[in-house]
């Protein structure tokens, strides 16, 4: 069986091109510019990173990018008042905390402080229970970028059995959601699931999401199954450097796996095309246009 790689990073950028073309329409027939406030607490390089990627695709989609660096010993209060300043500012119309945040903050009370009209990684508990119970929702945009591309490459999920490794709030229940929304028989599996593997093997769709390295081996897989690895893990290699690599044991998938997201360019720029597809829906729904 030839196993074929999914283009996460071409499909990012074509969906980021769409968002380009509506945000200028917006611009030009509603004086309308989203915005999109990204706060980072600390200095975890890989964070940094990460920030500064989602700033300059925020300026190319033609969005406004607002970005406030607060030091790690930054005290709960301030980030909860500088969340409550970006709730009442008319510019910002989507807002990110980058997590994991710093021992001294808690990540619930701050997730809980954004309006959720502008909680565009859709992590508020208002947004949660939206997408549980089937009303429009901001949804978390890995989750998102995942169904994309399960629905660009196999049109119809309706009946497939989808087993998602993994029960984060972030990632895992999420997408377990929206596979349920599209009509597939779905089973969230995590570290104490009975004999794991064969669980995995009953999948059509295998969503591996529990960020240890190349945990989901290749005898994990039913030939032919579609594999979406949300895994982005640094791993050292002998050369001193580090590489990503994803839940999945991507060599061994091969001939195995129907279709498989590679790691990196797979999920990953998903991610960020959806945060910017989040940010606009916001935007527009805050004017009531959407
Ligand atoms: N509130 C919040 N929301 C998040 O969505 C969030 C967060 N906090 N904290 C950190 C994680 C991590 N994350 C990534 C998104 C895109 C890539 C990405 O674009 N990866 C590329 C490049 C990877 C590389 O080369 O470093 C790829 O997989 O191809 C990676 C990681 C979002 N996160
Ligand atoms: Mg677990």
């Amino acid at each position: 069986m030839e196993t074929k790689p999914i283009d996460g990073k071409a499909f990012a950028a074509g969906l980021r091109a769409r968002i380009a073309e509506e945000v200028a329409g917006l611009k030009a027939s509603a004086g309308l510019t989203p915005g999109l406030a990204v706060v980072l607490v600390g200095e975890d390089p890989a964070s940094q990173v990460y920030v500064r990627n989602k700033a300059a695709q925020t300026a190319e989609a033609g969005m406004a990018s607002f970005e406030y660096k607060l030091a790690a010993d930054t005290p709960e209060a301030d980030v909860l008042a500088l969340v409550a300043k970006l709730n009442a500012d008319p510019a910002v119309h989507g807002i990110l905390v980058q997590l994991p945040l710093p021992a001294q903050i808690d990540a619930n009370k701050v997730i809980a402080a954004i309006d959720p009209a502008k909680d565009v990684d859709g992590f508020h508990v208002v947004n949660a229970g939206r997408l549980a119970v089937g009303l429009d929702a901001l949804v978390p945009c890995t989750p998102l970028g995942c169904i994309m591309l399960l629905k660009h490459h196999l049109g119809s999920l309706s009946g497939l059995k989808a087993v998602v490794v993994g029960r984060s709030n972030i990632v895992g229940k999420p997408a377990a959601q929206l596979l349920l929304k599209e009509d597939c028989t779905v089973t969230i599996a995590h570290s104490r699931t009975r004999d794991l593997p064969a669980e995995c093997r009953t999948a059509d769709i295998l969503v591996a999401a529990v960020g240890r390295p190349e945990m989901v081996r290749g005898d994990w897989i039913k030939p032919g199954a579609t594999v979406i690895d949300v895994g982005i893990n640094r791993v050292p290699k002998d050369d001193g450097k580090t590489r990503l690599v994803g839940d999945v044991a991507y060599a061994e998938a091969q001939g195995i796996a129907g279709l498989i997201t590679p790691v990196p360019g797979g999920v990953g720029p998903m991610t960020i095309a959806c945060l910017l597809q989040n940010t606009l829906t916001a935007a527009k729904r805050q004017k009531g246009l959407a």
